[in-house]
């Protein structure tokens, strides 16, 4: 089997690091993948990097393992029109829509071992009437479908520094109080230490959770916050049998002794979280989303429209991505993969 990569937004870096990463894939030890996308954006773009790729269109997810070797497998998923480098093109967000869902379904059939996403750029999905904020809400959404019931996504930061999560996630700075509950921290911090255990191999996962405020709230003088919300999510995830403490001031949780003292941070809102991932670790980093009933896993960076062909992307985040889902997929199922030292 094979991991099942959507080509992200056409115009952006995807396809460079796609190609990339399968230049790469001996040295990089990754696990095979396919790529969902348009073959043609795929030939155009080495041929604009000057690179030789061998690419095989495939009509099955069951083809790409035998040809992995040899040439980059292609599901075609094609695009309403050419796409041209670092210029978006609305018309083309439903073949990006498309290979995403199409890696969602090959991995919940069992016909590929994990779904890992290429980037998009929010922005263009949403003038094309996209619904979700990003990729994550958005996988969430086809979880939901699949298991017929809510679905809560944890977007889960990895690189060889720190694992950190947001408890809310795309949202609007001014709506973060709002939508704070201890009950959504309970539920983030339950779905992190469970899969630490399950696919990252960490008996006793040990999570420690900031505040909201300023040195979570200094007592209650900087804000109510911390004591009122996130304190009460500590103590049940303690009497829920976690590892937790907190609620820590944010600003002094990330420096190296902190985090040797935890194996995950649990953040309040996005920035709280990304800022220290994407400083600590931006070319080995990873997104990885938790939660889901399938594996996906991401590049931590977005889609570099002004990198699009011009052979500066690299690929690295990618194929720490790739090489993060072979992982899951092999302590999912008890087998090797490539990348599972
Ligand atoms: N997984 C995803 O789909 C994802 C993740 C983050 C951002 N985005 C989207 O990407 C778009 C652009 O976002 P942004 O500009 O904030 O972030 P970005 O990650 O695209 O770029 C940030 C900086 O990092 C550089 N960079 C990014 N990837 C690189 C690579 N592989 N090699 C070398 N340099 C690289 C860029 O040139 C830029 O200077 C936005 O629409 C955002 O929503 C998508
Ligand atoms: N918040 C993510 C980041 O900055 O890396 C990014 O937007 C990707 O999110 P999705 O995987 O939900 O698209």
């Amino acid at each position: 089997m094979a991991l099942a990569l959507s080509m992200g937004d056409p115009a952006g870096i995807g396809p460079d690091i796609a190609i990339g990463a399968w230049l790469q894939r001996r040295e990089a030890d990754i696990a095979a993948f396919f790529v969902i996308g348009d073959p043609a954006v795929l030939r155009d773009r080495a041929a604009l990097l000057d690179v030789e790729l061998p690419l095989i269109e495939i009509e099955a997810a069951a083809a790409a393992d035998a040809h992995f070797a040899a040439a980059l497998p292609v599901l075609p998923v094609r695009c309403a029109r050419p796409a041209r480098p670092g210029q978006p093109n609305t018309d083309n967000a439903s073949a990006t829509i498309e290979a995403i869902r199409q890696a969602v379904r090959l991995t919940l059939t069992g016909d590929a071992d994990g779904v890992v996403t290429a980037p998009i750029a929010k922005a263009v999905l949403y003038d094309a009437g996209f619904l979700f904020p990003g990729h994550t809400e958005f996988l969430a959404a086809l979880a939901a479908e699949h298991l017929r019931r809510t679905v809560r996504p944890v977007m889960l930061l990895v690189n060889s520094q720190l694992k950190v999560a947001p408890v809310t996630i795309h949202i609007p700075l001014k709506e973060v109080t709002g939508q704070l509950t201890t009950e959504a921290i309970v539920e983030t911090g339950q779905i992190i230490a469970r899969e630490l255990k399950a696919r990252f191999g960490i008996a006793a996962p040990r999570l420690a959770v900031s505040g909201l405020n300023p040195h979570a709230g200094e007592s209650g003088a900087l804000g109510d916050e911390d004591g009122e919300i996130v304190l009460p999510a500590v103590r049940q995830l303690r009497a829920l049998g976690v590892q937790a403490i907190g609620p820590l001031p944010a600003d002094t949780m990330f420096h190296p002794e902190a985090r040797a003292s935890y194996d995950a941070a649990v953040c309040m809102y996005h920035d709280q979280a990304l800022i220290p991932a994407k400083t600590l670790g931006f070319h080995d980093g990873v997104n990885a989303t938790l939660g889901l009933p399938f594996i996906r896993t991401s590049p931590d960076h977005g889609t570099a429209f002004s990198l699009a062909g011009s052979g500066d992307a690299r690929p690295d985040s990618l194929i720490a991505a790739l090489r993060l889902a072979g992982q899951m997929a092999a302590a999912q199922s008890g087998r090797r993969v490539a990348g599972d030292a």
